[in-house]
C-alpha cells in the first residue's frame, strides 16, 4: 500500500514579520512537519535565516522541522542546527564532496538525514547512498527562491528514483521541493513522491487548510 502524502510547507513564503503566527496557520491547517530554507548567498543567490530563528520558532510548534541546508560547507553547521531543533537535515550533494561521512555525521545525533539533488543534477550521485539516507530531496525548481515554476521534467526523476528505492528495497522517502501546486503534486505524487514541499501554494491562498486538502489530493 502507498504510503500517506505530507505536506511540509515553506516558511519562506510566509509573512516574515509575525512568524509565530504563520506557523500557527499551517499547524491548525494539518500540516505534517515545517520545511526551513536555509539560504547562504553562496551556494544559492538568496539570503534567509539561521540557527538563533530556528530556536525562536522551537518553542512557538510542535512541528517536526525538515530543514533544508542550500549553503556551502554544510559540514560545519551540523551541530547548531541540531541544537536549535532540526528534527530532519537535508544537504546538498553538490555542496558535500564526503557525503557519506556527512550523513553518517547527521545520524549520530539521532535525527533523521536527507540529501538533495539540484533539477540538473543525477540521480547516479546518491546511488551509492540510498541504503544510507532516510529521504531524497529532488529540487524541482534551481534553488534559491518561492515561486517559481515546476520544471516538468522531474516527474520522470521521480519516478526513477522510485524504482532504484523499490529495487534495493530500502525505507527512503521522496521529497519533492519547488513549484509545487495541486496539478504539478498530483503528477509527483503518482510518480512516487511522498512528501511535498510547498510555500506559495499554501501560505499564498487564503485558505490553508483548504490548500493543504488540494495539495494531497484528498
Ligand atoms: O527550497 C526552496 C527554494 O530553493 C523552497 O522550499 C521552494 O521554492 C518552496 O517554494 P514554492 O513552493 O513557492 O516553490
Ligand atoms: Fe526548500
Amino acid at each position: 500500500m502507498n504510503q500517506p502524502v505530507k505536506i511540509a510547507p515553506s516558511l519562506l513564503s510566509a509573512d516574515f514579520s509575525c512568524l509565530a503566527d504563520e506557523i500557527g496557520k499551517v499547524e491548525k491547517a494539518g500540516a505534517d512537519m515545517l520545511h526551513l530554507d536555509i539560504m547562504d548567498g553562496h551556494f544559492v543567490p538568496n539570503l534567509t535565516f539561521g540557527p538563533p530563528v530556528i530556536s525562536a520558532i522551537r518553542k512557538v510548534t510542535k512541528l517536526p522541522f525538515d530543514v533544508h541546508l542550500m549553503i556551502t560547507n554544510p559540514e560545519d553547521l551540523i551541530d547548531p542546527f541540531i541544537k536549535a531543533g532540526a528534527d530532519l537535515i537535508t544537504v546538498h550533494v553538490e555542496t558535500a564532496p564526503h557525503l557519506n561521512r556527512l550523513v553518517q555525521n547527521i545520524k549520530e545525533y539521532g535525527i533523521r538525514a536527507g540529501v538533495s539533488l539540484n533539477p540538473s543534477t543525477p540521480l547516479v550521485m546518491i546511488e551509492e547512498l540510498l541504503a544510507d539516507v532516510d529521504m531524497i530531496l529532488l529540487m524541482s525548481v534551481n534553488p534559491g527562491f518561492g515561486g517559481q515554476q515546476f520544471i516538468p521534467g522531474v516527474i520522470d526523476k521521480i519516478a526513477r528514483l522510485k524504482k532504484m528505492i523499490s529495487k534495493l528495497n530500502v525505507d527512503v522517502d521522496i521529497e519533492v521541493d519547488g513549484g509545487i501546486n495541486p496539478n504539478t503534486a498530483r503528477q509527483a505524487i503518482a510518480a512516487g513522491a511522498n512528501i511535498l514541499v510547498a510555500g506559495s501554494a499554501v501560505y499564498g491562498s487564503p485558505d490553508a487548510k483548504e490548500a493543504i486538502r488540494l495539495l494531497r489530493g484528498t
